[in-house]
């Protein structure tokens, strides 16, 4: 069988909970083959982010084009973008390359409050990314912002995602971590343009939530990657982000990273 290959186009995390770093530790538990185009450098721990350094938009497409040009990628992610020259290059690319598995992961802000991505930069995503997007995977404070409402419920989700979808992107997961209204449960849902799914995990009382958003992504695009619908690559994101958030680390003095190898552990021990 032909090696499954993801790739990611997102910020550096020093800490490795987050970004780059917690994409391909994501990839590699999953069986695809790692590749990155690294868009910026943070300086970054636990307990913040202290320095953003983006590249230029030149280098990001020299990246991703070396990869495309060559190696190719059965499906890839994006992160943090930060500027809107680089969602433009970065688009440009995609669609060059006719990329269509692509998974759109809207990074805004981090945890601890550090702009990822710049205001004026939202609209460029919204006109250049989410019409190339198989899925994209906004959590709550994303999904306003993308679609300028305030979302309090489930009603509130299930329209924001009709919303979404009407910019063009095929499949929308509305995450759930930062919705708290449904008490001990953690619950995502998926709207595929017509129907709703919603995939429920129980909601784990923990502060090391750093980069919950970063390895959903990528799981969900490493099980794109190996050949799987949406809706089944959705079904093991989440099974791996709930083994990856329970089975926490301890690492560092404030939100600390998830475990990204409790997935496997599982699998190995259930065998
Ligand atoms: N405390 C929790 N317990 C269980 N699952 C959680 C918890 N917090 C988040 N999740 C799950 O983690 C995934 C990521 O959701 P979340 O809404 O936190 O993303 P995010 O805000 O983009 O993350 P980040 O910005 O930190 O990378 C979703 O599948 C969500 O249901
Ligand atoms: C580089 C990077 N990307 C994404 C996030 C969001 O978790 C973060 N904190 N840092």
């Amino acid at each position: 069988m032909r090696t499954p290959t993801a790739l990611t186009i997102a910020g550096s995390d020093s800490g490795g909970g987050a970004g780059i770093q917690a994409d391909l530790k994501t990839f590699q538990e999953l069986r695809a083959f790692g590749m990155s185009a690294i868009t910026a450098v943070t300086a970054q721990n636990t307990l913040g982010v202290s320095g953003i350094y983006p590249l230029p938009a030149e280098a990001v497409r020299a990246q991703i084009a070396a990869i495309g040009d060559d190696m190719g990628a059965d499906a890839l992610k994006t992160g943090m973008l930060f500027g809107a020259d680089i969602i433009e290059g970065v688009a440009e690319e995609i669609r060059r390359l006719r990329w269509t598995r692509v998974v759109v992961d809207p990074v805004m802000i981090a945890k601890g409050g550090a702009a990822l991505l710049q205001e004026q930069a939202v609209q460029a995503l919204k006109k250049h990314l989410l019409p190339l997007a198989l899925v994209v995977t906004p959590n709550v404070p994303e999904a306003e912002t993308l679609t300028g409402t305030k979302i309090g419920g489930m009603v509130a989700r299930r329209e924001a995602a009709r919303r979404l979808a009407e910019h063009g992107a095929r499949y929308v997961v509305l995450k759930g971590g930062h919705d708290d209204s449904l008490e001990g449960r953690s619950v995502d849902l998926l709207f595929d343009g017509k129907d709703f799914l919603e995939f429920e995990g129980v909601r784990v009382s923990t502060r090391h939530t750093h980069g919950t958003g970063c390895t959903f992504a990528a799981a969900l695009t490493a099980e794109l990657a190996k050949g799987s619908d949406v809706p089944r690559a959705v079904e093991v994101a989440k099974a791996f982000i709930q083994a990856a958030i329970e089975q926490s680390l301890e690492i560092g003095r404030g939100h600390g990273p998830t475990n990204h190898w409790a997935y496997g552990d599982r699998r190995r021990a259930a065998r």
